[in-house]
């Protein structure tokens, strides 16, 4: 398993480090390193701290930060930012931006399990400028080009 290097900010994720749920498991939950309950009103956005800070450091991998199916869909806790990017060589603190799109106001617990981490391959790429691309099948036709059935 490949290993990348992280801080430990909040002394409270000592015991509590992210950890693959079961073995098929794409994604590590993040907690809400928060000293006591924030309630989020229905339609707000608060940015909360996870008490680690990761350096993914090879440029050919990036971390992001994705909603929890649960929160999202029975508590309408998605991300403000909808998917959070975290560069090969971000090392401050992994922040959740976290929007409350439902109804109702969530209250936020201490040590709370909100968002989940993956770890993805990244190719960068250089940019070779031509006048015309060789042709493709799809040429320009997107949305919904292909029809519907
Ligand atoms: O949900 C997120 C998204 C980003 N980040 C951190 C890591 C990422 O590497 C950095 C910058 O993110 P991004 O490039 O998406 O934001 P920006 O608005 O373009 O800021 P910058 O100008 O710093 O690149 O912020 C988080 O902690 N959580
Ligand atoms: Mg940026």
């Amino acid at each position: 398993m490949k290993t990348i290097d992280v801080k430990i900010l909040d002394p409270r994720m000592k015991d509590q480090m992210p950890a693959y749920a079961t073995p098929g498991s794409a994604g590590l939950d993040l907690r809400a390193c928060i000293d006591a309950p924030i309630t989020i009103e229905a339609g707000a956005t608060v940015l909360i701290p996870t008490g680690l800070a990761i350096h993914v450091s090879d440029p050919g991998y990036a971390a992001m930060i994705l909603p929890r199916s649960g929160m999202g869909h029975k508590n309408g806790i998605v991300l403000g930012n909808l998917v959070g990017l975290i560069d090969s060589d971000y090392q401050g603190q992994l922040m959740v931006s976290t929007w409350n799109r439902g109804q109702a106001a969530f209250t936020l617990n201490p040590m709370e399990r909100l968002a989940q981490l993956i770890v993805v391959p990244v190719v960068q790429v250089g940019f070779n400028i031509v006048d015309d691309f060789d042709t493709s099948e799809r040429g320009a036709g997107g949305f919904g080009s292909t029809g519907k059935h």
